[in-house]
């Protein structure tokens, strides 16, 4: 293939959407990566893994069959933990202790086992759950020949017949002080654990959630260590019945399994007894909160911020870049064609995604301070702000990840055709991303979660309650705070929010209580209700998120002019997201229509203001190629030479003629010869 002129212009079109940039890139990417020290550190990991030919595919994983797309993410994701066990450097540089799990969490590990890394739930659930759920003995026990890699472990919880609905897990774990074990059984089909990743065929243990029976009481959920498989031949042990459930959507190398037991027998002692025991006799010694063996969902569902921010980052990127190379139509007729990134609607599609990741990346932040806060106060004996953490997670976790999900399609949209191709990467990592809606608390599931606590506040505030800090706005105030309309300053666009989602809350609950007071009993009151509820949560964490964005940025220790675009994202952020929903504020009486036509005109210049800075916004993110791996996102902007060298790897370009057609086509097209 000659390389064209169109080659040139693609990578000239990147050159001097780079030298346009109003801001500094780097105090950018220092900010996101959280202090020069950690953009630094970072950049060395990558460099040690990217150079590691082991890391490298022979080929394209959709051309490899299941089984052998499996054995290729294994072999890299071991060699991950090999690498990081035998290099001291590599621990110094990622940190020991918690240092494997963020390289595996990290954009880099994450791109490292494209197709889904099957010792993920190792990592993220199986060994937080024995830290959070077992006591320092337990941990003492376990913890060492985790991290060794030596037993690998899942988190199975999900069953055939329940996921959402914990309560009603099937799975039992009969006490016997006979023998001081516990007896583990699956009574019915549905009953069979259904979905946990790398139950398959990669666990030996597992972190089961089974229902505590003992002296003929149940005591709900708890979570068990359960040896799956032998230690030495790998086979799955008496009692267990083990496998994969099939191809899915995505994520296929995840090796997500089913289990069922037929009367396994455990030690007492693996009831994981940080929170709750059972002792030899039997006794069952209650924890301080039954939500405390949900423990390990939280921190997930928090870790789960974090992804769907890093694979929007790469979407986004992916988009932005193209879009800049890309040339189509005709704006003025008879002109050269534009590059698409000149449509306002594609400025639409793509500035306020850039927006989102750094409102995802200021809640999160927000959150896992949060976590970190509550989680130690918890260990000091302190629970109130549990349901508050409760909230937060699940609300953040489905905002991130649903925002995440349909930003990245949009992105593959506005890429047009070649954004459906593999090459592109924006498939895979809509595969990856929407399963986020689903795993770890099924979204309207979270939403209705944050409902209730609002619901449960807004009552208390009117009990004359102290609220907790994030739903403090429900406390009822004097009406003069309703005099921002005059004002369209961001901290009034935040105060907006904060208006509307206080009038939704407020309806929704007189309604709710009309109903109850017509005599409906309040679940299925609740239930009648459930849709404007949810909308009430949704709106809710897109204030908690617009105003941790804001402040995100006044605290942001950059130069002015990095302040001027991030401020001018954020205003974005704030803008879109009413334009987009202004019922909410119409009603509330939080803006007016006038408020709205001059917000629609603000979006259009802010559009205008932002997209000098597109190209060098996404270059900020600092993505490696390789992490990003995408024909159509690449820094250098070659794209049409790239999808070409892509093509040609094709198995059916490896002949001219291939085998099908003298089996099935010319036998066809030959027949009536
Ligand atoms: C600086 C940056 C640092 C970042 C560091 C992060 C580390 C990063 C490391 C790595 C990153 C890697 C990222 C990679 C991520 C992707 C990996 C992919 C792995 C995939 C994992 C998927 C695993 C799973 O899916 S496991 C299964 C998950 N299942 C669920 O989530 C089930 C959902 N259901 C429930 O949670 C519950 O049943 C429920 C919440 C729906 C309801 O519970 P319930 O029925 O028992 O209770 P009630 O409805 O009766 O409620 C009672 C009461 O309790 C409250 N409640 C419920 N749950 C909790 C809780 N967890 N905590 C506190 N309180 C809780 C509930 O609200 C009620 O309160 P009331 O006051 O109203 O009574
Ligand atoms: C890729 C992937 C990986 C996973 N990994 C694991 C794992 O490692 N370990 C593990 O244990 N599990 C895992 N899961 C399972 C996952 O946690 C569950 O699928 C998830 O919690 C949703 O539960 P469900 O499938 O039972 O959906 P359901 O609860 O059956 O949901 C179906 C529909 O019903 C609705 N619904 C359900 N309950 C309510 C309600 N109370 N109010 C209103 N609507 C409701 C939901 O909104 C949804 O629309 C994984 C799932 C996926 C897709």
């Amino acid at each position: 293939m000659a390389k064209t002129s169109e080659n040139h212009q693609c990578m000239d079109d990147l050159k001097a959407e780079r030298e346009r940039c109003s801001f500094n890139k780097h105090e950018i990417t220092t900010l996101l990566d959280g202090g020069e020290d950690k953009t630094k550190q970072r950049r060395k990991i990558e460099k040690v893994f990217l150079s590691d030919p082991e890391f490298l595919d022979a080929t394209r994983p959709e051309y490899l069959s299941h089984e052998d797309r499996y054995a290729n993410e294994l072999r890299k994701a071991c060699h991950m933990i090999r690498k990081f066990n035998e290099d001291e450097e590599i621990q110094q540089l990622v940190g020991q202790m918690d240092g494997i799990r963020t390289l595996m969490g990290s954009g880099l590990g994450v791109a490292l086992t494209k197709d889904g890394n099957p010792l993920a739930l190792h990592f993220i659930m199986f060994m937080p759950s024995i830290m959070g759920q077992g006591t320092v003995e337990q941990q003492g026990e376990w913890m060492g020949r985790a991290w060794s890699g030596e037993i690998i472990g899942t988190y199975a919880q999900t069953e055939l017949g329940h996921g959402t609905f914990l309560r009603g897990l099937e799975t039992t774990a009969t006490y016997d002080p006979s023998t001081e074990e516990f007896v583990l059984h699956s009574p019915t089909i549905t009953s069979t654990k259904w979905w946990p990743g790398g139950l398959g065929k990669t666990a030996n243990y597992a972190v089961v959630m089974a229902q505590l029976y003992t002296r003929g009481r149940c005591h709900g959920p708890h979570p068990f260590i359960v040896q799956l498989r032998d230690e030495e031949t790998h086979q799955s042990l008496p009692g267990v019945t083990l496998g994969e459930i099939g191809p899915r959507l995505g994520m296929n190398t995840n090796d997500n399994g089913f289990l069922c037991f037929s009367h396994h027998r455990i030690p007492r002692t693996h009831l994981l007894m940080k929170h709750s025991q059972v002792l030899q006799d039997g006794t069952y010694v209650r924890p301080a909160n039954d939500k405390l063996a949900y423990g390990t969902m939280v921190f997930v569902r928090v870790a789960i911020c974090f992804d769907t921010y890093r694979q929007l980052q790469r979407a986004v990127t992916i988009a932005t870049r193209y879009s800049a190379i890309r040339r189509q139509s005709e704006l003025v007729p008879g002109q050269p064609e534009p590059q698409i990134l000149e449509y306002q609607t594609q400025q639409y599609k793509i500035l306020p995604l850039i927006a989102t990741v750094f409102g995802i990346h200021f809640a999160a932040q927000s959150v896992w301070q949060t976590y970190n806060d509550v989680t130690g106060s918890i260990h000091d004996g302190n629970l109130d702000l549990l349901p508050e953490l409760h909230t937060l997670s699940c609300g953040l976790k489905a905002l991130s990840s649903s925002d995440a999900a349909n930003g990245v399609e949009t992105c593959r949209l506005s890429c047009g055709g070649h954004g459906y191709l593999a090459s592109s990467n924006l498939p895979r990592i809509y595969t990856t991303t929407t399963a986020a809606i689903t795993y770890e608390g099924e979204n309207t599931v979270m939403w209705l979660q944050v409902a209730r606590y609002l619901i449960k506040s807004f009552r208390e505030a009117r009990q004359g309650h102290r609220l907790h800090h994030s739903v403090s706005y429900l406390t009822p105030r004097p009406a003069s705070t309703h005099a921002l309309q005059t004002n369209l300053s961001n901290a009034a666009l935040v105060e907006a929010f904060r208006v509307a989602v206080s009038h939704l809350v407020g309806e929704v609950a007189a309604r709710l209580q009309g109903q109850c007071d017509s005599g409906m009993v309040f679940e299925h009151a609740w239930n009648a209700c459930s849709v404007q509820l949810a909308r009430c949560a949704q709106v809710h964490i897109r204030y908690f998120t617009c105003e941790e964005f804001l402040s995100g940025v006044e605290k942001a220790e950059v130069s002015e002019a990095t302040r001027g675009v991030l401020m001018r994202l954020c205003r974005l952020y704030l803008v879109f997201h009413i334009i987009g929903n202004q019922g909410d504020f119409l009603r509330s009486g939080a803006l007016t229509p006038s408020d709205m036509t001059t917000l629609e005109e603000e979006l259009a210049t802010l559009l205008a203001a932002l997209r000098p800075d597109a190209v060098s916004l996404v270059d900020s993110f600092d993505i490696h190629d390789r992490i990003l791996d995408s024909t159509l996102g690449c820094w250098d902007g070659n794209v049409y030479e790239r999808m070409f060298e892509e093509a040609k790897k094709s198995p059916l370009n490896q002949k001219d003629v291939p085998d099908a057609y003298y089996k099935y086509l010319r036998p066809l097209m030959k027949a009536s010869l």
